[in-house]
């Protein structure tokens, strides 16, 4: 059964939801053990200033189109969606009224995994990007900043089986992260649904 009881965050130039339990604990252990398994996780490479350096993560990629995506000089080549994957977009899909093409699977497998100050801006995402993300296991602050105004900044726990939805004008005015964390964490599995067209 899914609790689809949300919380818009009101922020300034923002459309940020949260829906708490969005999966119940059997369906997001079952979503959780599962991915783990199934999915082959790829270590990638990332290239600053010349410099290359593996990602703190591990991550994968599906579309039910052939497009590819790209980000921070990495080239994801398209996958098809797993069942349980499937499973999760319609889910989400039934929720939200909105059709996906894509899913950005990240793995972080302990507090020493992140994931640095970015938007979801890229322009195959199109002008206001919508971008779902599914939290499960391990808890993980994800934060949130204004570009441009300093006073604007939000903290998020992102729980087990909760959905995060960035829509409007999101990635045109703010950042966002998940920090390292000194505390003990297990592993967390976040997926990212676009729309690649
Ligand atoms: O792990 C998360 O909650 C955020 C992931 C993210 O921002 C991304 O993949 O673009
Ligand atoms: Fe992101």
């Amino acid at each position: 059964m899914r609790l689809a009881s949300e919380t818009n965050l009101n922020l300034k130039d923002a459309d940020v939801a949260y829906y708490p339990r969005f999966f119940d604990m059997n369906e997001a252990d079952y979503f959780f053990k599962t991915l783990l398994e199934t999915i082959d996780w790829q270590q990638d490479y990332i290239t600053i200033f010349g410099k290359t350096h593996p990602q703190p993560r591990l991550t994968a990629f599906f579309a039910n189109n052939n497009k590819n995506y790209s980000y921070s000089n990495i080239k994801m080549k398209a996958t098809p969606f797993t069942q349980e994957l499937l499973q999760i977009k319609h889910s989400i899909e039934k929720e939200l009224n909105i059709s996906f093409t894509s899913c950005l699977a990240n793995l972080y497998r302990n507090g020493n995994d992140s994931n640095g100050w970015h938007a979801d801006n890229e322009k195959e995402l199109g002008k206001n990007p919508v971008v779902a993300s599914i939290s499960f296991g391990a808890e993980r602050i994800f934060h949130l900043k204004h570009r441009r105004d300093n006073t604007q900044k939000a903290k998020i726990n992102l729980e087990h089986g909760s959905l995060l939805l960035m829509k409007g004008e999101t990635q045109h005015h703010w950042l966002h992260q998940i920090p390292k964390t000194k505390k003990e964490v297990g592993k967390r599995i976040n997926l990212t649904f676009r729309i690649i067209a």
